[in-house]
């Protein structure tokens, strides 16, 4: 059997925030098409981990490679959107004075080189993917929650990314929100996106991780499938884990 081709390599990383080290030694490698849910306490490192992937956060040694290629710290951050790493924050962070239509077309426009027609046309097939073709028209401020968060989706989509990073997406939205939005994430990892997703909500892990990470002060320290990580009797940790989650 052929491995498919890693999508992310992490290989020894470190990182410090001054002499505070938040990343101890991280080795993992993401296949293509494979879906990584990553779990673990308040301050673990989840989100610093994922956002070295994009080098939203430098990290001070070890490789780090997205689709063979090495990332470096300090590279510019265009050459980085060029590498297909697509990301989907807490907070949404769309611009707030665009409409949703300007918000999905800025970047094809502008680093992509996209026509305006070429580049909206997209972004309707986009916003259909995502069930809110109507709100198109419509500013950020004036949708709910959970259909910004539809819009970040689609507005990182435009890009064609190879990968999907997630940092805790549902964490902000109302809890009658949160199944719509990870509806439409299920869709993406049907379509074998290749997906990292830092969230506390065990049941999408469950159903759609195909590994779950478990992090605890800066290191992994599990690696298994959902089956494994819910069932090994063996892990203390991920019973201690759980529990605190469900309290
Ligand atoms: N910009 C920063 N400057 C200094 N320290 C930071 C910064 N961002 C995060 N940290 C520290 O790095 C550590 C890891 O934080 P990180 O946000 O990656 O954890 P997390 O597991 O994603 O937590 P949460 O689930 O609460 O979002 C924490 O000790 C945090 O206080």
């Amino acid at each position: 059997m052929t491995m498919a081709k890693p999508a992310v390599v992490m290989n020894g990383v470190n990182k410090w925030y001054g002499a505070h080290q938040v990343l101890y030694d991280i080795n993992l490698e993401i296949a293509e098409g494979e879906r990584v849910a990553v779990c673990g306490p308040s301050g673990s490192g989840k989100s610093t981990m994922i956002r070295t992937i994009n080098q939203l956060e430098p990290h001070q040694s070890g490789h780090i490679l997205v689709d063979g290629k090495e990332v470096v710290p300090g590279m510019k951050r265009i050459d980085l959107i060029r590498s297909d790493v697509g990301m989907v924050f807490q907070h949404f962070n769309l611009f707030p004075h665009l409409s949703v239509l300007e918000n999905l077309t800025i970047a094809p426009r502008t680093v992509r080189g996209m026509s305006k027609r070429a580049a909206e046309e997209q972004a309707m097939t986009l916003l259909e993917r995502v069930r809110i073709p109507e709100q198109a028209h419509k500013y950020p401020g004036q949708l709910s929650g959970g259909q910004q968060q539809r819009v970040a989706i689609a507005r990182s989509l435009c890009m064609s990314p190879r990968i999907m990073l997630f940092d805790e997406p549902t964490s902000a939205l109302d809890p009658e929100m949160v199944r719509e939005v990870l509806d439409v994430m299920v869709q993406l990892a049907r379509e074998h996106m290749t997906m990292v997703v830092v969230t506390h909500e065990m049941d999408f892990a469950r159903e759609v991780a195909d590994r779950i990470v478990f992090m605890d002060a800066g290191r992994i320290v599990e690696i298994n499938p959902p089956e494994k990580f819910f069932t090994d009797p063996d892990s203390q940790r991920t019973r201690d884990f759980l529990r605190r989650i469900r309290n």
